[in-house]
């Protein structure tokens, strides 16, 4: 049976079950459904680098818009996630809101997920994290200093940004259950002695973070060069700077999607 390559076909691929485990939930299949993401996160990276860095959309609360007293980035993603909730966003265990606060509930008949994280998983929401790292420490560096007064197609591309990245790192519990599923007698010692260190020992594999660098600097090399139809390429033109997303991916994206496999596994047997 061939494994899923994007969240959809993951959900499918779980509740139909698959023949290697009596849940369909395997490490393979969830490790596709990274690889899918890359894809997407790279291609968000490349419309948000069309615009200047734009600052005023992060430090300037956005005093023309009645009710708001945030910036300009806060209320387009409350305003977006006030309406993906309604439309059954939030009951998604894939899907983390970054201001859980007075979401309204859905308006549609919820989607029956299979339920394979531990309840503990909806207390996990490190977004505050990911917001502070977008804000602070990417956006900087892979978009060109200036204003261009874009603002609110600057923010709605933020907005693509944030909610990719926070789908990839919360990812980080199917991860830890898939683990902690197939090697119970080595993680169960380790959570019951709530050994942080241990367990991030346990889940480390650094073969595999190598790879992934490697494979999103390429995605980020073929997604964003220059297609030309003559023979002169325009190589080394990129729209966004490979490196960057390789560094992206080494300092912060699994760095913190390790952070929420261990504070799954450490409630894992609550
Ligand atoms: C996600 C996994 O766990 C860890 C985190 C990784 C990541 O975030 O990409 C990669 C390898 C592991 O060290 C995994 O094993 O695939």
């Amino acid at each position: 049976m061939a494994t899923p390559a994007c969240s959809e076909d993951f959900w499918r691929f779980v509740k139909n079950g698959a023949p290697d485990n009596a849940n369909g939930l395997i490490l393979e299949s969830v490790r596709e459904s990274l690889i899918r993401q890359e894809d997407t996160i790279v291609f968000n990276l490349i419309e948000r680098a069309k615009f200047p860095l734009n600052s005023p959309v992060y430090d300037e609360p956005c005093a023309q818009i009645p009710g708001c007293c945030g910036s300009l980035l806060e209320f387009i993603v409350k305003e977006t996630e006030s309406l993906q909730a309604k439309v059954g966003r939030y009951e998604s265990p894939e899907e983390n809101p970054f201001f859980p606060d007075a979401l309204p509930p859905p308006v549609v008949t919820p989607y029956n997920y299979p339920q394979v994280l531990h309840p503990a998983a909806a207390s996990i929401n490190i977004n505050k994290t990911i917001w502070n790292m977008y804000v602070k420490e990417l956006l900087p560096l892979f978009t060109v200093q200036g204003d261009d007064g874009n603002y609110g197609s600057t923010a709605s591309s933020d907005v693509q940004c944030l909610q990719a990245l926070s789908r990839r790192i919360h990812y980080g519990k199917f991860v830890a259950e898939v683990k902690f599923r197939d090697a119970p007698q080595d993680y169960g010692p380790a959570i019951r002695a709530q050994d942080r260190d241990a367990l991030m020992k346990l889940l480390t594999f650094e073969s595999v973070e190598e790879m992934v660098k490697r494979r999103v600097e390429k995605k980020a090399m073929v997604f964003g060069q220059e297609v030309n139809l003559g023979d002169r390429g325009d190589k080394g033109n990129y729209k966004l700077d490979p490196s960057i997303v390789s560094r992206l991916y080494g300092e912060w994206v699994m760095p913190l999607t390790k952070d929420v496999q261990v504070e799954y596994l450490l409630r894992r047997l609550d």
